[in-house]
């Protein structure tokens, strides 16, 4: 009995591994048989061996403190403003023309659609705004944005400008603080409340504990193998998910009820006949993609703007005087933020130098031309923004941080921190009025600097974030005018 089970286990294996090697050989062939295809012109650029292709330098990269956008940077200056490369199995274009820009992110052409790699797929899940179908997203968009109306967005901007004022009490205490640990706590608080109405602070300790693992596995090698980056991510995902699904049974039961974006997505809309209410499912997902996107950028953004006006004295001049005539005690409401205009343009020029989402993926669907190269069909192409951003074609000097610049409207598809068109950030006002929030009160409260300059990068972050965190040594305003 024990030998015939052995004798089938043994050839079971075996089956599979021939199996295997046949699926292995295929793959290989058909990928050695498209390299091979005659191609009118194609992008340069190298795909490095077949299977592998150039993703040991794409992970390398993302664990250097020159952060991922080196693999990218590096190229461009090798083989110009269109080059292909070859990551995770997939072929990659990156493309820095505003006129690809044009046409790939305006929505007029149904050629291109969004596509992220499989960890991002998996860890936010399917019915992602990020990952679903062209149907799902247009539903699920639909729905989303209906909820980012004025008066949702004031009221999570006072809650934000609380939470910025009560932080930065405590600064006055201790003379310093590391930004970006503070604005990540604060734009995740913010973005929680508005979201699900959690605001117990040992729910919130683990819930962001879970989104920074998830986080960190987004581009990790998509292995979930116990003790991996990317097992990791899931398992942290999966316990989020029993958050959310808990907090959905109490509103269904009618146990609980609070006025935020979750409780409008389970009120079925009489009124919106066009679209079905969101499935579970679906609400879960973007709920999460809505926490991932809205807070590591934001919180970034933030430092990132912070270190530009340290290095910049005279713009950090400029922008107090122009302060010095707001006046807002407990209150900062959106018509004051709309009065700020030089800070406005601060937080514009932060986010062109600083371009957090350094490029936006789109798949070809079909056989194209771009900026006269020829493009397969299933090739991924990506818009690169950051160069896009320090082209001196499209902006006068760019490595200087400059304000002012956008005195004059930017040309089209010039700035794309935000991305463009039908797939462009739904958070975007909120997240530029979140950081003239902290703008604000920053520069009325204290005068500042930065005490360690240090520009590296932290290793396997999906957006740039510095190695530091922004440490800033703070004295009040009040202090100083008391001790003059
Ligand atoms: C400074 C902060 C932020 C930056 C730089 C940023 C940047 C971006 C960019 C560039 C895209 C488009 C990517 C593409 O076209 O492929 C995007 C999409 C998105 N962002 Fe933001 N974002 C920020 C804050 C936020 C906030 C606060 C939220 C919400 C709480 C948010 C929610 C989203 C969502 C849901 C999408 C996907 C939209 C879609 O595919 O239809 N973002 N963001």
């Amino acid at each position: 009995m024990d030998l015939s089970f052995s004798y089938c286990f043994f050839l079971f294996l075996h089956l599979l591994s021939v199996l295997l090697i046949v699926f292995m050989a295929i793959e290989f062939l058909k990928i050695l048989v498209s390299r091979s295809t005659e191609m009118v012109n194609p992008p340069p650029g190298s795909l490095g061996p077949p299977f592998i292709g150039e993703t040991p330098a794409f992970i390398s990269a993302n664990s250097n403190s020159k952060g991922l956008y080196e693999f990218v940077k590096t190229r461009h200056l090798k083989y110009g403003s269109c080059f292909k490369t070859s990551i995770f199995g997939s072929t990659h274009v990156f493309i820095s023309s505003t006129e690809a820009a044009k046409l790939m992110l305006s929505g007029e052409s149904l050629d291109f659609s969004k596509r992220y790699i499989r960890s991002i797929a998996e860890l936010l899940g399917d019915q992602s705004l990020l990952c679903a179908s062209k149907e799902t997203h247009k539903l699920v968009r639909h729905r989303i944005s209906n909820l980012f109306t004025s008066d949702s967005f004031s009221s999570s901007i006072n809650f934000f400008d609380e939470l910025t004022l009560k932080t930065m009490a405590q600064w006055e205490q201790r003379k310093s603080a590391l930004v970006l640990d503070d604005a990540m706590k604060i734009t995740f608080n913010a973005i929680c409340k508005m979201l699900i109405s959690l605001s117990e602070e040992n729910e919130l300790q683990i819930l962001q504990k879970d989104v920074l693992q998830v986080n960190e596995a987004m581009l990790a090698i998509p292995l979930n193998l116990p003790g991996t980056r990317f097992y990791k991510g899931l398992k942290a995902r999966k316990r989020i998910m029993n958050t959310l699904k808990r907090i959905i049974e109490l509103r269904r039961k009618g146990l609980e009820f609070h006025d935020d974006f979750l409780q409008s997505l389970l009120r079925r809309d009489d009124d919106d006949n066009d679209y079905e209410p969101l499935a579970d499912k679906q609400i879960l997902d973007n709920i999460l993609t809505l926490i991932i996107a809205g807070q590591d950028t934001t919180a970034n953004a933030i430092a990132w703007m912070v270190k530009y006006l340290d290095e910049n004295q005279e713009v950090q001049d400029t922008l107090r005087l122009n302060l010095s005539s707001e006046n807002h005690g407990h209150s900062l409401g959106v018509e004051a933020l709309n009065r700020m205009s030089y800070a406005s343009k601060v937080v514009k020029e932060s986010l062109r130098m600083m371009t957090i989402v350094s490029w936006f993926p789109r798949v070809a669907m079909k056989e194209c031309q771009i900026d006269g190269f020829q493009i397969k069909k299933g090739w991924i192409l990506n818009v690169d923004a950051r160069a896009i951003h320090y082209d001196p074609k499209v902006y006068e000097d760019p490595t200087k941080f400059n304000p002012s610049r956008f005195e004059e409207d930017a040309k089209p598809y010039s700035f794309l921190a935000f991305g463009v068109g039908g797939r462009s950030c739904l958070g975007m006002n909120l997240a530029k009025a979140m950081m003239l929030v902290f703008l604000y009160r920053l520069m009325t409260k204290f005068r500042w600097r930065v005490t360690d300059k240090d520009s590296s990068l932290e290793k396997w972050g999906i957006f740039p974030r510095l190695r530091t965190g922004c440490p800033v040594h703070v004295t009040p305003i009040n202090t100083e005018c008391e001790s003059l």
